[in-house]
């Protein structure tokens, strides 16, 4: 059907939610009617996000019902048992998160399938905790993580609790491209899927029995319990479901000197006080250190509206530092590898992202700790736990990326920011006890391995036209980099993940990639700093990660500004000249 059929199909059904038939009549572009009705929105790193709205490339009820009726049908096609077993959702505090978690709920139960369901908004990690909890063979939350508040969507969780695999991702595609009914996938209201027994609801047990395992995180407990009043925390949720267990679990744990934003705590689905939701972006801490200006706190956190991503600012005397994922990650990575036996380490492996910093990576090989580079997104970390484990006996010590994601304790199957915030907590304390700060030790690390800088750009490519314009640009990046566009910095070997190959220089084969084909490319120079590029899985936009080390920092500054100079320059070009 092509997309005209399609959006008449909508325009004639006199059943459509009203608010999206207003919306739907009001679109007079045919460029953007075109957009709503193209293509069914995809799957992408986090399954299945987009802007809401009218159409079938867009987050509505109807998009939800006909994900969740492949779910179903992927779930009979294993049997009763799995039937049996069913699905855990729950959702966070976006607009409609709650009704379509209910929607989920309904279809699935329709189709006879045992839901257990969210009495309300949780993060996203303990959606994953759950899952294991109750055993259930899928998990859904519903969530666009730190996206626009704009934005909604459909995470799925396989039986360990992490986001599902590529195998199982293409198992309901297939399923998906056969489900063209959206419009009439019929339920009956919740209640009766509750009375019938189809439908459970979950709530605050699930808190608790969270909230104990998470003793584990903690490192040295003694220290914890005696001094973590010492350490000043301010904290703020970004208005999102962190603010569900992530006060309760540090004060559960002794770090009882925490003020929380309290304008921020609200739940509100409109983000109000926040550009963007994303404790990448420094703007999202504005609120949190005006907090933190009288009251000499040590460290603010923030986490994301679904409190899987962590972000951190310190203090250099007065005056703010912003650590980026890369850093945080390496400080709970070195704080791990002390409580460890030598043996432990030998035994054990971390799993970090292609485009994180290979900081952490040279860290834990110097320990004899196995590193596993995994394509971009927690989904792939949480594989390589059950993967690693089975195969080669490895037991997970850490595992994160560049966005803000971490995970200490395998507990839950995805990136984790109460974990994370409550590991942060232990380590700046450590660090106050022993007269140091995180910067100082971070600094510590850099002497011994180089200082090494990282950045993103990205760059915004909306609708069809984006998405072609977008894989354009990697291409023209796949065909036409040669040695000489970089002057004095000479390439040694470009990664190309679509086509899972190596090449050196004057473009030879040297070997291949074993990582499932995605459309990435690195460019890795002679001092092994390195610039990536990948279409974002999640958003309309190219993302260009830039990673530089050196013996001196104003040296490694001075390369990341050299390189991001040429990129900006060479994307710009093809951006305004060549594509347009
Ligand atoms: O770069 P993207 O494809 O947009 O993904 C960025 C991030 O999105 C989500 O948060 C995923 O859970 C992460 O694992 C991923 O790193």
């Amino acid at each position: 059907m092509n997309w005209k059929d399609k959006l008449t199909q909508w325009r004639e059904d006199t059943n459509l939610n009203k608010a999206l038939r207003h919306e739907l009549m009001n679109i007079k572009d045919e460029k953007e009617l075109e957009d709503r009705f193209y293509r069914y929105l995809e799957f992408g790193t986090g399954g299945m996000r987009g802007e809401m709205g009218v159409g079938i490339n867009r987050i509505n009820e109807y998009t939800i019902k006909r994900v969740a009726k492949s779910l179903a049908i992927y779930i009979a096609s294993h049997g009763q048992d799995t039937m049996n077993k069913g699905v855990a959702i729950s959702y966070d505090n976006r607009h409609f998160s709650k009704e379509f978690a209910e929607i989920t709920a309904s279809v699935l139960a329709s189709e006879g399938i045992h839901v257990y369901l969210s009495d309300s908004m949780r993060p996203t990690p303990e959606l994953s905790f759950s899952v294991r909890k109750f055993s259930s063979f899928l998990g859904v939350m519903i969530t666009a993580s730190h996206n626009p508040k704009n934005y909604n969507g459909f995470k799925v969780y396989d039986e360990e609790g992490g986001q599902i695999t590529l195998e199982v991702a293409n198992e309901l595609l297939a399923i998906l491209e056969n489900i063209t009914d959206e419009l009439s996938i019929n339920i009956q209201p919740l209640d009766m899927y509750i009375e019938q027994g189809t439908v459970t609801l979950f709530s605050k047990e699930i808190d608790q029995i969270y909230i104990e395992r998470l003793t584990s995180v903690i490192q040295n407990k003694e220290l914890v319990r005696k001094k973590g009043s010492e350490l000043s925390v301010i904290y703020t949720p970004l208005h999102g479901t962190g603010a569900v267990l992530l006060p309760q679990a540090y004060k559960t744990f002794g770090f009882l000197n925490l003020r929380v934003v309290e304008e921020q705590s609200d739940g509100d689905s409109g983000f109000f006080t926040v550009k963007s939701p994303n404790p990448e972006d420094r703007n999202a801490f504005k609120m949190a250190l005006d907090y933190a200006v009288d009251s000499q706190s040590d460290i603010v956190i923030a986490t994301d509206p679904d409190a899987d991503r962590l972000g951190v600012v310190v203090f250099n005397d007065t005056q703010p530092v912003y650590l980026n994922g890369n850093q945080i990650g390496l400080l709970l990575l070195d704080y791990l590898i002390q409580f460890k036996t030598p043996q432990e380490l030998n035994n054990s492996f971390i799993a970090k992202t292609i485009v994180t910093s290979d900081l952490g990576g040279k860290l834990a090989e110097d320990y004899h700790i196995e590193v596993q580079n995994t394509l971009t997104g927690f989904k792939f970390i949480g594989e390589q736990i059950k993967l690693s484990e089975e195969i080669n006996g490895k037991k997970f010590l850490f595992g994160y990326e560049e966005s803000y994601g971490y995970l200490v304790e395998p507990f839950v199957r995805d990136k984790d920011a109460i974990q994370a915030a409550i590991l942060l907590a232990e380590v700046a304390l450590h660090c106050k006890i022993n007269n140091k700060t995180l910067i100082s030790r971070l600094e510590e690390l850099y002497t011994e391995y180089g200082y090494y800088k990282e950045d993103l750009i990205t760059y915004e490519f909306k609708g069809k036209n984006g998405l072609e314009k977008m894989n354009d640009i990697m291409t023209s990046f796949r065909d036409k980099t040669t040695q000489q566009d970089f002057n004095k910095l000479n390439i040694e070997r470009v990664e190309d993940y679509l086509t899972q190959q190596i090449y050196g220089p004057s473009e030879k084969l040297i070997e291949s990639i074993n990582l499932p084909s995605s459309n990435v490319l690195k460019f890795i120079f002679e001092d092994d700093s390195w610039v990536c590029l990948r279409p974002s899985g999640t958003e309309p936009k190219l993302k260009v990660y830039f990673s530089v080390n050196d013996k001196l920092e104003y040296k490694a500054i001075e390369k990341l500004n050299i390189l991001k100079e040429i990129y900006n320059f060479k994307i710009s070009l093809m951006d305004t000249t060549t594509l347009i």
